[in-house]
């Protein structure tokens, strides 16, 4: 009677969760099914390398809301979603109900990857623009109504002198942009440097409940080598000065009160005697405005510009960073003269704070550049902590990236709502006068020998005769800088090497090149060091050697943020893993309006229509989707 009962499957209906026999094969073979197809979309967006694991799926997506920011959810609470296991399609008496495959109102069936299905969603796919790329993960593009609002503000600030920057900070300026007569300000400039300012959000706020002294919180996104540094340097050094004379204002009215106190300050113990000294004005080791940035390399660059900003406004500037010895560092910060800007890396200012807690509690201004690396696993807890700690006195916050990941996008939306988004109509896009050439490493004469392709790439560009640029005027230095880009930092050593003994000028940059060399061989690349009598020699002396070429090869550590103005050209060895990283890569050309090139190496196994997408979008002038 058992048995009949089970044949009939009425026990599996009664006592135990199992379908009958037949639906459970079915059903293990679907579960086989979707198992094989995610481990493939798994494999998909890096190739296989060297036999290394397969890359895992990045976590980098960029935002497709950058302009608009995700809403919070009302309670405060995500809304609970059941996670869909692999096996939860097991142990069912019923087939599951028919559900509408996606875009259709509801989530995908789990028989979705039925044959018919699948050529279902092939079609739809095939149908929409960037499908290699969406498998990677996707851009954001700005809606073409938004584009033109903000190309209008763009154009009602068509000088830095329209702009209520203080006289001081206006003579500035023309130290920051050396060798420029007259400069107009940038779209990121003209976006950032009014709402920083104020102008924007009086006008927004008017009449509302606004608290004066509450926090007001910026995001700026715009484009590489866009001069997001100076559109924030300019503001935040402003309100700086401005508060000094507020400062000095209420000082002289207090005088009086401060005088009666004074007797009862030399009645105090040994820290009493220090307390007359102390100036609001310049405070040792407590400064106003703080920036952070991802590297070392970025602490020297971003200091450099402060530095030329402070000939013709007086203000004091401390780039810290773990390169510097704990001698220099404590004499950057614990000044005499006081400290108005700290400029350094999350982690540094983070154990500073731990055992300094004052130095984080008279800053009004908080900048955050290059918040997708900021934002990302490895800082978050030390920008974070940072951000906690100064949150008390803090009167702006400011992140600023050249691209938005969809992780940074929802933290901002959750944590500050009420952000003001200043996004530049150029967003994830890369400018049109970058070029994107590609080298098929698998055909003839490379044959899939990727450092043979690099080389004789490098070769062909420092024969070429030097290039004249329209943008500058003149006829480019006759001395070609190249930036090669790796996805392994173990890679760059070998490339590097191999490069070398190809009679190529080639050095490995990452973090543990010796810091002396690094500053050297950065300095080459951005610009700030002049080139020397050897290096203007315009024909290759040893034939077997290129004399008139530089190349540095690098990973990320070289692409976020360093302003490597006098590179031509860019090399991605490797195919990114991610648009964030196309973007930061070919960014290190074309800076400013200048022309640029890059070059992808594309060889086995690596993503031909990811790099295709990239370069059909670039020619457009679209944002990568
Ligand atoms: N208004 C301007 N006119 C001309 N050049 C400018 C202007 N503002 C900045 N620059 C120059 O543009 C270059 C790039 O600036 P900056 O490094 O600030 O760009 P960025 O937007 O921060 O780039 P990234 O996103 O790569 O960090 C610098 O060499 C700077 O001197």
């Amino acid at each position: 009677m058992l048995r009949q009962a089970a044949r009939s499957g009425r026990l599996c209906e009664s006592r135990s969760p199992l379908p009958p026999p037949r639906q459970q094969r079915r059903l293990y073979a679907q579960i086989q099914r979707d198992r094989a197809a995610r481990y493939e979309a798994d494999r998909r967006p890096g190739p296989p390398r060297h036999g290394r694991d397969p890359p895992r799926p990045s976590r980098m997506v960029l935002s497709d809301s950058v302009a608009r920011p995700e809403r919070p959810w009302a309670d405060g609470s995500p809304p609970v979603r059941k996670k869909q296991e692999a096996f939860s399609y097991l142990n069912r008496t019923r087939a599951p109900p028919m559900v509408e495959r996606e875009g259709e109102g509801g989530r995908s069936s789990p028989f979705a990857g039925r044959t018919s299905d699948r050529r279902h969603d092939n079609r739809r796919t095939h149908q929409e623009p960037f499908h290699a790329l969406k498998m990677q993960e996707s851009l954001h593009q700005i809606p073409y109504g938004s584009r033109s609002a903000i190309k209008k503000k763009i154009e009602e600030v068509d000088s830095f002198e329209g702009l209520p920057l203080m006289e001081s900070v206006q003579a500035a300026i023309k130290d920051a942009l050396p060798g420029l007569e007259y400069r107009q300000p940038t779209p990121a400039q003209a976006v950032a440097i009014p709402a920083l300012l104020g102008l924007q959000a009086k006008r927004r706020t008017r009449g509302a409940t606004a608290k004066k002294e509450g926090l007001e919180s910026f995001l700026l996104a715009a484009e590489t080598g866009s001069g997001k540094t100076l559109a924030y340097l300019l503001p935040v050094i402003d309100a700086i000065k401005r508060e000094e004379v507020h400062e000095a204002e209420d000082q002289a009215a207090d005088e009086a009160e401060e005088a009666a106190a004074e007797d009862e300050d030399n009645r105090r113990d040994i820290f009493g005697v220090e307390a007359p000294e102390l100036n609001k004005a310049t405070d040792p080791a407590r400064p106003r405005a703080i920036i952070l940035v991802p590297s070392a390399e970025l602490v020297a660059q971003v200091g450099a510009v402060a530095k030329s900003l402070s000939h013709a406004v007086k203000f004091r500037a401390a780039p810290i960073s773990a390169k510097k010895s704990a001698t220099v560092i404590r004499s950057l910060l614990f000044n005499e003269k006081g400290v108005d800007v700290v400029i350094s890396t999350p982690p540094l200012l983070a154990s500073i704070a731990e055992s300094n807690p004052n130095i984080l509690a008279r800053v009004t201004h908080l900048i955050v550049d290059e918040a997708d690396s900021l934002f990302d696993r490895s800082f978050k807890p030390s920008t974070t902590e940072i951000l906690e700690r100064a949150m008390p006195s803090l009167k702006k916050l400011l992140m600023c990236s050249a691209t938005i990941p969809k992780y940074l996008d929802k933290y901002l939306a959750t944590k500050f709502p009420e952000m003001q988004r200043l996004v530049t109509p150029n967003l994830h896009a890369i400018p049109r006068r970058v070029q994107l050439g590609v080298v098929d490493v698998n055909k003839e004469p490379y044959r899939g020998n990727k450092m043979l392709a690099c080389a004789d790439t490098i070769w062909q560009i420092g024969r070429a005769t030097a290039e004249y640029d329209p943008s500058e005027g003149k006829e480019a230095v006759p001395t070609k800088r190249i930036l090669v880009f790796v996805n392994e930092r173990d890679d760059t050593d070998q490339v590097a090497q191999y490069l070398a003994k190809k009679g190529i000028d080639a050095m490995a940059f990452h973090r543990d090149t010796d810091p002396s060399r690094q500053a050297k061989l950065l300095a080459s690349f951005t610009g700030t060091a002049k080139p020397s009598a050897e290096e203007n020699k315009k024909e290759p002396l040893n034939p077997r050697h290129l004399d008139n070429t530089k190349v540095i090869v690098t990973t990320d550590l070289g692409s976020r943020g360093i302003d490597t103005v006098s590179v031509r050209h860019v090399i991605l060895y490797d195919v990114p893993h991610t648009t964030i990283d196309f973007i930061h890569r070919l960014g290190r050309t074309g800076r400013m309006g200048r022309r640029g090139r890059g070059i992808v190496l594309v060889g086995p196994g690596d993503r031909a229509d990811i790099v295709k997408e990239v370069r059909e979008a670039m020619f457009r002038g679209e944002a990568l989707i």
